[in-house]
Protein backbone atom coordinates (compact mmCIF):
# COMPACT_ATOMS: atom_id res chain seq x y z
CA UNK A 1 0.00 0.00 0.00
CA UNK A 2 2.02 3.16 -1.29
CA UNK A 3 -0.28 5.82 -1.98
CA UNK A 4 -2.95 8.44 -0.42
CA UNK A 5 -5.59 6.68 -2.98
CA UNK A 6 -4.40 2.82 -1.76
CA UNK A 7 -5.04 4.00 1.77
CA UNK A 8 -7.93 5.56 1.46
CA UNK A 9 -9.80 2.60 -0.28
CA UNK A 10 -8.52 0.66 2.00
CA UNK A 11 -9.99 2.66 4.84
CA UNK A 12 -13.36 3.02 2.53
CA UNK A 13 -13.41 -0.85 2.33
CA UNK A 14 -12.94 -1.37 6.27
CA UNK A 15 -15.78 1.32 7.08
CA UNK A 16 -18.00 -0.65 4.83
CA UNK A 17 -17.88 -3.44 7.08
CA UNK A 18 -17.80 -1.16 10.41
CA UNK A 19 -21.32 0.40 8.99
CA UNK A 20 -22.86 -3.64 8.54
CA UNK A 21 -21.35 -4.75 12.41
CA UNK A 22 -23.00 -0.90 13.72
CA UNK A 23 -26.36 -1.51 11.61
CA UNK A 24 -26.14 -4.96 13.98
CA UNK A 25 -25.68 -3.20 16.82
CA UNK A 26 -28.58 -1.32 16.36
CA UNK A 27 -30.41 -4.09 15.80
CA UNK A 28 -29.77 -5.06 19.58
CA UNK A 29 -29.34 -1.65 20.58
CA UNK A 30 -33.61 -1.66 19.55
CA UNK A 31 -33.99 -4.79 21.40
CA UNK A 32 -32.78 -3.61 24.61
CA UNK A 33 -35.00 -0.64 24.72
CA UNK A 34 -38.43 -2.49 23.85
CA UNK A 35 -37.16 -4.90 26.66
CA UNK A 36 -36.86 -2.14 28.94
CA UNK A 37 -39.79 -0.04 30.94
CA UNK A 38 -41.85 2.69 28.34
CA UNK A 39 -40.65 6.08 28.57
CA UNK A 40 -37.52 5.41 31.13
CA UNK A 41 -34.94 7.86 30.48
CA UNK A 42 -32.74 6.28 33.48
CA UNK A 43 -32.92 3.18 31.89
CA UNK A 44 -32.35 3.63 28.49
CA UNK A 45 -29.23 5.92 29.62
CA UNK A 46 -28.08 2.92 31.75
CA UNK A 47 -24.78 5.01 33.28
CA UNK A 48 -23.24 2.20 35.10
CA UNK A 49 -23.24 0.13 31.84
CA UNK A 50 -21.84 2.85 29.62
CA UNK A 51 -18.85 3.15 32.08
CA UNK A 52 -18.54 -0.64 32.24
CA UNK A 53 -18.47 -0.33 28.72
CA UNK A 54 -15.84 2.67 28.07
CA UNK A 55 -13.61 1.40 30.79
CA UNK A 56 -14.29 -2.50 28.81
CA UNK A 57 -13.46 -1.15 25.26
CA UNK A 58 -9.93 0.81 26.69
CA UNK A 59 -8.65 -2.51 28.12
CA UNK A 60 -9.58 -4.47 25.15
CA UNK A 61 -8.12 -2.07 22.62
CA UNK A 62 -5.01 -2.29 24.27
CA UNK A 63 -4.76 -6.11 23.59
CA UNK A 64 -5.52 -5.42 20.07
CA UNK A 65 -2.86 -2.21 19.51
CA UNK A 66 -5.61 0.20 19.48
CA UNK A 67 -5.21 3.49 21.36
CA UNK A 68 -6.96 3.05 24.44
CA UNK A 69 -8.22 7.21 24.19
CA UNK A 70 -9.07 6.21 20.47
CA UNK A 71 -11.45 3.36 21.63
CA UNK A 72 -12.86 5.38 24.16
CA UNK A 73 -13.59 8.25 21.98
CA UNK A 74 -15.18 6.16 19.47
CA UNK A 75 -17.46 4.14 22.22
CA UNK A 76 -18.50 7.12 24.02
CA UNK A 77 -19.44 8.37 20.42
CA UNK A 78 -21.06 5.13 19.67
CA UNK A 79 -23.25 5.06 23.43
CA UNK A 80 -24.33 8.17 23.30
CA UNK A 81 -25.87 8.03 19.31
CA UNK A 82 -27.11 4.82 20.29
CA UNK A 83 -28.90 6.22 23.70
CA UNK A 84 -30.55 8.92 21.27
CA UNK A 85 -32.03 6.12 19.23
CA UNK A 86 -32.56 3.96 21.96
CA UNK A 87 -34.81 7.03 23.43
CA UNK A 88 -37.17 6.85 20.43
CA UNK A 89 -37.74 3.23 20.78
CA UNK A 90 -38.36 3.57 23.99
CA UNK A 91 -41.08 5.68 23.85
CA UNK A 92 -42.85 4.39 20.80
CA UNK A 93 -42.70 0.97 21.52
O1 LIG B 1 -26.95 -2.24 27.72
C1 LIG B 1 -27.98 -1.58 27.56
O2 LIG B 1 -28.80 -1.42 28.50
C2 LIG B 1 -28.29 -0.97 26.28
O3 LIG B 1 -29.39 -0.46 26.10
C3 LIG B 1 -27.25 -0.93 25.22
C4 LIG B 1 -26.42 0.36 25.28
C5 LIG B 1 -25.30 0.26 24.23
O4 LIG B 1 -25.32 1.02 23.24
O5 LIG B 1 -24.41 -0.59 24.42
C6 LIG B 1 -27.29 1.51 24.98
C7 LIG B 1 -27.75 2.33 25.92
C8 LIG B 1 -27.29 2.32 27.32
O6 LIG B 1 -26.78 3.57 27.67
C9 LIG B 1 -26.25 1.30 27.56
C10 LIG B 1 -25.78 0.48 26.61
Amino acid sequence: METLTEVRAAIDTLDRRLLELLAKRQQLVEAAGRLKPQNDAGAVAAPERVAQIIAARRQQAEAVGLSPDVAQAVWQAITDAFIRFETEVNQQQ
